[in-house]
């Protein structure tokens, strides 16, 4: 079945229509494929995609997968964009309703992280602090965060949202996942099983709540939501998604309403570490012990400073801990990295 549909109006795909109206604010439009399936566009780069009435729901789900939020991380794009296209030629069935998202389209045009300001510290409403008025970053994380809401609310099953991205360094662990912070949550060993499924073996508790993307519709939307890293930064045609293909099938295969493969070596555990510290920019005369270059989940000996500034210091305590997401390039507020520590006394089947 290829079907007949005017969302993207010339353009082959949906990624190719995102990019090349990436700063168009373009009406809400509306498609009906040929098996019933509604999708509708709610923005430029957001399509809710929604089963035929009647149709089963096995897993009794709804899906968020957001990609782009950073413009320059354009594997998993790729990767969401080659499962729309196949929905939309009618390859596989859709069982549950999904909000697919392509996060900043004038950053992914630029090839650049963002434009002005990170739109991945903008959501849970920071968007509406006085020092981002008026910049486009804030008005697209009201918008996305407004089309959740709206998803969220039409379809009250369980709700998952995965933000997908890629590191700006090397890293010792390929793939890892970021577990919102939320008082009490654990992470649902179906969660587990699905990370694993998309060959994410590393999973990071985070230790407070933040203003990311996976942080506002954890706590806002109660969402089981994850920041998933998949790999490294590359421009648009120099992925190798073969890399990335653990990510599109288990994707698919919740897509599509089919119960989860067992667990196979070696993604048959995930190994846990918990967040101890949130390096920030402090702007007093900050100072970062660490190479820029180094790799996510480089290990540092206890004493080691990490940073310090005119009134403070950050040194590992009693047990080795190791840095994820190092960059000193932002701006006064923001983060600089992550301090991470092995989780001790983790439950292997409810994290
Ligand atoms: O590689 C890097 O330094 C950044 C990769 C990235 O964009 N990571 C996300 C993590 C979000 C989270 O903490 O859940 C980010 O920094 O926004
Ligand atoms: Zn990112």
């Amino acid at each position: 079945m290829s079907a007949k549909h005017n969302l993207f109006g010339t353009h082959s795909d949906w990624l190719s229509h995102t990019l090349d109206n990436a700063d168009a604010p373009l009406p809400e439009i509306k498609t009906l494929l040929t098996d019933g399936t509604r999708i509708s566009r709610k923005a430029v780069g957001v399509l809710d995609i929604v089963p035929p009435a009647g149709r089963s729901n096995p897993n009794a789900e709804a899906i968020i997968v957001s990609a782009g939020v950073h413009g320059n991380e354009t594997a998993p794009i790729e990767v969401l964009n080659g499962l729309v296209s196949e929905l939309i030629e009618g390859d596989w069935e859709l069982a549950c309703p999904v909000l697919l998202i392509l996060g900043n389209p004038p950053a992914m045009v630029a090839g650049e992280r963002f434009m002005e300001v990170n739109l991945n510290r903008l959501f849970d409403g920071a968007h509406g602090r006085s020092e981002y008025k008026g910049l486009a970053e804030a008005e697209r994380a009201q918008e996305l965060e407004e089309a959740c809401r709206q998803f969220a609310m039409a379809n009250p099953q369980a709700l998952s949202h995965y933000d997908l991205h890629t590191a700006i360094r090397p890293s010792h662990r390929e793939r890892f996942a970021l577990y919102p912070f939320v008082e009490g949550r654990r992470a649902p060993l179906d969660q587990c099983d699905f990370l694993l499924e998309a060959e994410v073996e590393t999973l990071l508790l985070q230790h407070k709540a933040g203003t990311t993307f996976s942080s506002f519709s954890s706590s806002l939307l109660k969402a089981e939501s994850f920041t998933v890293e998949l790999g490294k930064v590359r421009p648009f045609g120099q992925n190798n998604l073969g890399r990335f293909s653990g990510i599109r099938d288990a994707l698919r295969r919740r897509f599509r309403g089919l119960s989860a493969p067992y667990r196979k070596p070696p993604f048959d555990h995930l190994t846990v570490f918990e967040v101890v510290h949130e390096i920030l920019n402090t702007g007093k005369n900050f100072r970062f012990h660490i190479p820029d270059d180094v790799a996510n989940f480089t290990e540092y000996q206890p004493g080691t400073v990490i940073w310090e500034d005119d009134e403070t210091s950050y040194r590992v305590g009693h047990s080795p801990e190791a840095i994820v997401f190092p960059n000193p390039e932002v701006p006064i507020g923001h983060r600089v990295g992550l301090i991470i520590r092995p989780r001790t006394g983790s439950d292997e089947n409810f994290i």
